[in-house]
């Protein structure tokens, strides 16, 4: 029998499913990974917002992490909404025990909609507490302002703030281009090992449907280490993922749709170069 890859997420519930725990568990899905996860909490959200959010217990996230760890043994994991900085000490104590290294950190702060995913005063938390545990980071252009504390602007910013997210201690920083003004053309994953720069770029797809378009992109990058592919090439290939998911959306809701998670592989089914 042929190995089974494992992924485990520990993130937040969307009961819109275009997002959270539910975007993760689908991306891993269609990448052939089994996927796992511990929740944070449950936000009671569609295409038109976010309406509540409802923490989890941080014992209970770290209890849900432990049994996973403890059993089922994942080949990667990533962090999602983590809400509070009770919840962000539970994950890094866990994370640190297990001596678990493929870590994707994606840096969830502030839904489309303007609701908040993480409080004020748990940024410090996760810049302390897990980026330094983290193998890949994967902040979009606001998120990485908020934990730099500096303005970006045009490239040399971006590039100034990966350098800035790497001293941190994450081995390997993506900064996301989706939120980039500049260019309406083509969106831009920037991607910084410490030592050079990768530029991961995409047309531009007008859409208004977008929601879950980091917890996709992420869950793609830890489906890809799960599987032994290096940062690099797991990168390429979340880019590509979203770029399918985004260009045949579904077109559901009222709102901001999610995105088509089974896009990539029917491409890959029919041959489309990918
Ligand atoms: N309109 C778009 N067209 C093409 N790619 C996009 C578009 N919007 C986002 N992306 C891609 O989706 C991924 C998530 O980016 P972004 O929207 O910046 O993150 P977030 O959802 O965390 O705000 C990145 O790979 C980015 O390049
Ligand atoms: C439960 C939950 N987790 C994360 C998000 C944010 O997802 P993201 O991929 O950044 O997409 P948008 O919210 O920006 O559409 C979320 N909304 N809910």
């Amino acid at each position: 029998m042929s190995s089974v890859y494992k992924a485990l997420t520990i993130a937040g519930s969307d009961s819109g499913g275009g997002a959270g725990i539910q975007a993760d568990l689908k991306t891993f899905q269609e990448l052939g990974v089994y996927g796992m996860s511990a929740l944070t909490a449950v936000t009671v959200q569609n295409t038109l917002g976010v309406q509540g959010v409802h923490p989890i217990p941080p014992e209970t996230v770290a209890a849900q992490i432990a049994s996973v760890g403890e059993d089922l043994k994942p080949d990667a994991l990533k962090t999602g909404m983590l809400f509070s900085a009770e919840i962000i000490e539970q994950v890094a104590g866990q994370v640190s025990r297990f001596g678990w290294n493929k870590l994707v950190v994606d840096p969830v702060m502030i839904a489309k909609g303007g609701a908040e995913l993480l409080l004020e005063e748990a940024v410090q938390a996760l810049r302390s507490r897990l980026l330094p545990l983290a193998l890949v980071v994967t902040p979009n252009l606001p998120e990485a302002e908020r934990l730099t504390g500096m303005t970006i602007a045009g490239a040399e910013g971006k590039r100034e703030a990966a350098k800035r997210l790497h001293a941190l201690g994450t081995a390997y920083v993506v900064i996301k281009g989706g939120h980039e003004e500049g260019d309406p053309e083509r969106s831009v994953d920037l991607l910084y090992d410490g030592s050079g720069f990768t530029e991961f770029a995409g047309t531009r797809v007008s859409t208004p449907h977008t929601h879950g378009t980091g917890c996709t992109f992420s869950a793609a990058i830890t489906a890809g280490l799960a599987t032994g592919l290096e940062v690099t090439e797991a990168v390429g290939q979340a880019r590509a993922f979203i770029q399918a998911a985004l260009e045949d959306s579904l077109g559901i809701g009222n709102g901001h749709g999610p995105t088509n998670h089974w896009a990539y592989r029917r491409r890959q089914t029919d041959g489309v170069e990918l």
